[in-house]
């Protein structure tokens, strides 16, 4: 009798927090993303965050304050979906909750991806009061899943910023509903991309990145 309540109590002990096979493979892959998007200079200073699902409950997310062009393993963690550190002491990114918030809102969506380009700083100011960017007939539509034509309008959301993170993601809470997007802006602060997996997230990214500096491209010739 005692050696099998010892023998459970042990095997709790030694149950981990997370799968840290799975976590050493997301922040494997996180740091080759982030230091190949730095290095495009979509990360300056210790802008940007991004996170892989570890399932259900578990993400795993850079920690806060990072240079992310030079990320180790050490330098990713593990929250829950309530952005709650899981068995470390870290701070994680301080826009985890809005990573979580796209978890929550839809279980097909992988990874998520933030980055603060010029172009995605200077589109979101430029169209704040829109609350929108139209993108039109960009033949790019086709890297973003599920469009299969150029012959389309996008609209990509954007919001207002705040460093009220409840505030920010009621903001895009209201931004997303009833729309069919994979990314949107937050004012004067960059780009949110998501996808099924971190490949797709990526693809998204450099997508809206692309149609976004074609658009900044066409106004000022149209001046
Ligand atoms: C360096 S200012 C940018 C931050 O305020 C924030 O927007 C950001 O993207 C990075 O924050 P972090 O807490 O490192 O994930
Ligand atoms: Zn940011």
């Amino acid at each position: 009798m005692w050696t099998a309540t010892a023998s459970r109590y042990t095997l709790r002990m030694n149950t981990p927090a997370f799968d840290h096979t799975l976590y050493a493979g997301c922040a494997a892959q996180i740091i080759s993303h982030t230091r190949e998007l730095a290095a495009k200079g979509w990360m300056p200073a210790t802008a940007g965050n991004f996170s892989i699902r570890m399932g259900a409950e578990h993400a795993a997310i850079t920690i806060s304050g990072k240079d992310k062009a030079r990320l180790s393993e050490a330098d990713i963690m593990v929250v829950d979906m309530q952005n709650n550190p899981v068995a470390t002491h870290h701070r994680p990114s301080a826009e985890a909750a809005l990573h979580t918030h796209l978890y929550r809102l839809f279980p097909e969506v992988g990874a998520v991806l933030h980055t603060h380009s010029p172009t995605q700083t200077i589109s979101s100011l430029l169209y704040a009061r829109d609350g929108q960017v139209l993108l039109r007939d960009y033949e790019l539509f086709k890297a973003l899943r599920g469009h299969t034509t150029h012959e389309a309008e996008l609209a990509l959301p954007v919001v207002p910023n705040a460093q009220d993170m409840d505030v920010l993601t009621a903001s895009v809470d209201k931004a997303l509903a009833g729309r069919d997007t994979w990314g949107y802006l937050i004012a004067g602060h960059g780009l949110y991309a998501w996808g099924r997996d971190i490949n797709e997230a990526r693809r998204h990214l450099e997508a809206f990145e692309f149609m976004l500096s074609c658009d900044l491209e066409l106004r000022k010739l149209q001046r």
